[in-house]
């Protein structure tokens, strides 16, 4: 007889599916989710009755817009920008913008649904949202990213505000571009308001923000061995990226006496035994935040291997820290990862586990901590960087970084109350679910139908 659970899950993804056509991520996210919630929802029929689920799909606004800017060449280019405010009944709409070609409404869709129970998960008072691009800062000139972002905050402007909506950076958005989309806000607004975080120090910036997600991922990463009376130290471990999630991941693990031994880009990944030390990450630094190049570099630089078009998950690792994007870890990879002796899998990007690789990964009781925990980091200390800007104060580095401690460890612990089995295996992808579910949805039943 079929499982009157899974009967109830496959009749709300087929209403999902045939609303929201084509959006195989954000069907994907919200598949998850509702396999996560519906056993909870069964006995606490009060979140049923009110649809809070229902309401929790269906984005509040969804924005989205022509964005005509001018090439180097003189010739003018149109690409399509979207901001989805997504929920906002715990605090304003916060998210990064993602700048990237395969950005599509699906896309985003899914980043913002999953935002919605990362930043409920954080305790700060953040509501979900996300946006971004089909633009490609790759190849482009820094004038050519400027007048794009200036281009996409002009219409961007009248939808966002420090109290109302609150955008960020994700892949293809650093320091560089906040700081062109800051500038164009503040032209167009005449005000100086916290309206973006991930900004620079001398304006408004928050200490540890750039470092945050990868921090935050390796102190999640400490907590689930902490469950098994383990450490960092002395563990090698197999990164996928090179952007700012990874690069921050690999100097914390630096620091806790792990080994880094590979990282990668969308064109292949290297591969150094002896470990990424803290010279060789200066060097990543530069060569991705400045030059803007190819990790194949690093492998020319150290002598180390390079394996074009392939990604890091066959190589031997204790633990894997996927930081690049969604989907980056399939079925194939998943198994071969376990039989290469991984017992936990940290995301510092967002699902970048196939649904069916999650599903090995549960099965087969290894850590596998879900990037709507894992990476909350970055939004956490962008929630502090908002405080910091209503307070017009700047926090200390030690100070910033221990309340990031202090969330990613809270995290963890409601990760655990709500994913914990009678048998004492943590799911902490229930428990990301139903903990980042409670808080919004308390909110909702309080605030009326809306
Ligand atoms: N920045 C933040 O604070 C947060 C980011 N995240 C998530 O972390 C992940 C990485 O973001 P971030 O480090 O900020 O982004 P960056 O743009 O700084 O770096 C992205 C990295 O991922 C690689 N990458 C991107 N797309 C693909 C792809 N389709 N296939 C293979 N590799 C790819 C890039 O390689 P290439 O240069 O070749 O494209 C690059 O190395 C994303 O999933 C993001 O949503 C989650 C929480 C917060
Ligand atoms: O810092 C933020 O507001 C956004 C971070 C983000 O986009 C994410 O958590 O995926």
């Amino acid at each position: 007889m079929a499982n009157i659970s899974n009967v109830k899950v496959d009749e709300f993804m087929a209403k999902v599916i045939a609303k929201n056509q084509g959006e195989t991520e954000f069907h994907q996210a919200v598949q998850e989710v509702v396999e996560s919630l519906m056993p909870f929802l069964d006995e606490n029929p009060e979140y049923k009755f009110s649809k809070i689920l229902e309401r929790m799909i269906e984005p509040e606004r969804v924005i989205m817009f022509r964005v005509p800017w001018v090439d180097d060449k003189g010739e003018i280019q149109v690409n399509r920008g979207y901001r989805i405010e997504m929920n906002s009944a715990i605090g304003p709409y916060k998210g990064g913008l993602r700048l990237h070609p395969t950005v599509n409404l699906g896309i985003l869709k899914f980043l913002a649904f999953e935002q919605v129970f990362k930043n409920s998960l954080t305790t700060l008072p953040l509501g979900g949202g996300k946006g971004g691009s089909d633009f490609d800062p790759k190849g482009k000139s820094d004038n050519e990213v400027m007048r794009f972002c200036q281009s996409f905050m002009t219409e961007l402007q009248r939808h966002i505000g420090p109290n109302t909506d609150v955008p960020a950076g994700d892949i293809g958005v650093g320091g560089r571009e906040i700081g062109y989309l800051f500038g164009q806000y503040k032209r167009i607004r005449n005000e100086f308001t916290g309206v973006l975080t991930g900004k620079g120090l001398e304006w408004g910036g928050s200490l540890i923000r750039p470092e945050a997600t990868g921090y935050g991922a390796v102190y999640f990463a400490e907590q689930m061995l902490i469950t098994k009376s383990e450490s960092m130290k002395g563990k090698t471990v197999a990164i996928s990226g090179s952007g700012n999630v990874a690069q921050y991941a690999v100097e914390k693990i630096i620091e806790l006496g792990g080994k880094v031994v590979t990282l990668s880009d969308s064109s292949g990944y290297i591969y150094d035994p002896k470990g990424i030390d803290s010279e060789k990450l200066a060097f990543v630094l530069e060569l991705k935040n400045s030059r803007r190049g190819r990790i194949s570099e690093y492998a020319e630089k150290f002598g180390v291997e390079y394996f074009e078009g392939k990604r890091p998950w066959e190589v031997k690792c204790d633990l894997a820290l996927p930081c690049a994007t969604q989907n980056e870890i399939n079925t194939d990879d998943a198994k071969l990862l376990i039989k290469n002796g991984c017992y936990l899998v940290c995301e510092g990007a967002n699902m970048p586990s196939t649904p069916e690789a999650v599903d090995i990964f549960i099965e087969s009781k290894i850590l596998f901590g879900p990037g709507k925990a894992a990476n909350a980091g970055g939004v956490a200390v962008s929630g502090l960087e908002m405080s910091q800007n209503s307070m017009r104060l700047a926090w200390t580095r030690e100070e910033v970084d221990a309340r990031l401690k202090q969330i990613m460890s809270d995290i963890h612990e409601t990760c655990v109350k709500h994913g914990k089995d009678d048998a004492g295996f943590v799911n902490y992808v229930k428990g990301a679910n139903i903990g980042g579910f409670l808080k919004v949805a308390n909110a909702m039943m309080s605030q009326g139908y809306v």
